[in-house]
């Protein structure tokens, strides 16, 4: 097989682990000697060996002189994990085929330096753009050290999130609330605003055929209104973190946390997105799954504190002047303001339509 294939396979494997490596980077690895594939690897969980080390430990003698893939420059740090660098070098490895370079400020480029002192053939760039599609979530956050924010909403073909009696059930069908769930696996925290834990005291859990991972609950509760016996307080099935507003008294916060719950006070008698999103980059939140309502996601419309949106239509007209859109608060008073997005992909899911969309540079 061609290079291109191999690092194709090693792509392959780490993208059935996005989601479960956070908060490292999913990565793929594979060990070729005289045209056979000896070893393959790839990164299961944080704190877990790296997928070099499961690759060459599968290919045992046959490391030596053989040819390694990664999907990800190989770290050179002690972090949980003694740096895979200095195992390719000690297995003789002699081509080292990497796709893409760590945007890990510690990592970047030390690892390929490493390689190249210690004599071995390296190639870097092989199928980068698929690569670095793998931890679009980890590459941001490397790079700004606040989350990557998704926006997720879900409405008729007239824009309603509700009728204007707040009944919502079901608008989208099976198939594009099973979607959701997929993006609750790969998100660290999923977000909404105490509105939406009032009005459908949601579980915010990840429900997939075969499991998936729960995301943190965040629930954006300026005045701490969220009722003690909501499903995210009392469920015990995913952490439960409450952000309020420098309002709060210390005895009710108490009260929250003897049940479990995080309760966070932004030093504001608000809360600002921008001050949220730093407070969760400050305690290792990634990505964060915005999935509303209508006030929480127009308060991060107003901030333009997104980088992608997925929308969902249902072909179903809710009409009313008073029944809910997708975006409240006060949006924009001039078109020419308004941020602009490219749409990346348009396709039917079930009866419904899902459109992914990516905030364009101005
Ligand atoms: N009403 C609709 C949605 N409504 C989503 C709500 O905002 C809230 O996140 C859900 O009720 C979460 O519930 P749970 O976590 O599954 O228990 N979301 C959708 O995708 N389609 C709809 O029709
Ligand atoms: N998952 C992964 C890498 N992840 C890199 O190593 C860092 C985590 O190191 P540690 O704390 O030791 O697990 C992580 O932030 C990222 O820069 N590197 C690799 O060579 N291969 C892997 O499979
Ligand atoms: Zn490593």
């Amino acid at each position: 097989m061609t290079d291109k294939e191999y690092m194709a396979l090693a792509i392959s494997l780490a993208q059935k682990t996005i989601g479960q490596t956070s908060p490292n980077p999913a990565v793929g690895a594979v060990v070729v000697k005289d045209g056979r594939i000896v070893g393959l690897g790839t990164h299961l969980k944080a704190g877990e060996p790296h997928a070099e080390v499961h690759a060459l430990h599968m290919a045992g003698e046959n490391a030596k002189g053989s040819t390694i893939y990664v999907t990800l420059e190989p770290c050179s740090h002690f972090g949980k994990t003694p740096p895979c660098a200095n195992l390719i070098i000690e297995k003789q490895v002699k081509r080292c085929v990497i796709a893409s370079v760590d945007s890990n400020p510690i990592v970047t480029n030390n690892g390929i330096a490493r390689l190249k002192e210690a004599g071995i053939d390296v190639e870097v760039g092989l199928l980068k753009e698929e690569a670095e599609a793998l931890n679009p979530y980890f590459n941001f956050y490397q790079i700004y050290k606040r989350p990557f924010v998704t926006l997720k909403t879900a409405t008729s073909l007239d824009g309603k999130i509700a009728t204007y009696s707040g009944d919502s059930k079901w608008i989208t069908g099976k198939e594009a609330r099973e979607d959701v769930h997929k993006y609750r696996h790969e998100h660290d925290a999923i977000l909404v605003g105490v509105g939406t834990v009032l009005a459908d005291d949601p579980s915010l859990t990840c429900r997939v055929p075969n499991g998936g991972i729960n995301p943190i609950r965040i629930i954006l509760d300026t005045s701490l209104r969220t009722p003690k016996t909501a499903k995210v307080v009392t469920d015990n099935e995913a952490p439960t973190w409450i952000i309020v507003g420098s309002g709060v008294l210390d005895e009710k916060k108490q009260e929250f946390e003897k049940l479990g719950v995080k309760v966070i006070i932004i030093k504001e008698p608000t809360i600002s997105i921008s001050e949220l999103l730093k407070t969760l980059g400050e305690n290792g939140i990634q990505s964060l799954f915005v999935e509303g309502g209508a006030k929480v996601n127009g308060s991060f419309l107003e901030a333009k504190a997104f980088q992608q949106v997925i929308t969902y239509i249902a072909p179903k007209l809710i009409g009313g002047s008073n029944a809910p859109t997708s975006f409240a608060g006060t949006g924009f008073e001039n078109i020419k303001g308004v941020p602009l997005l490219k749409v990346k992909s348009v396709e039917k899911i079930g009866d419904d339509i899902k459109i992914v969309s990516l905030p364009k540079e101005r």
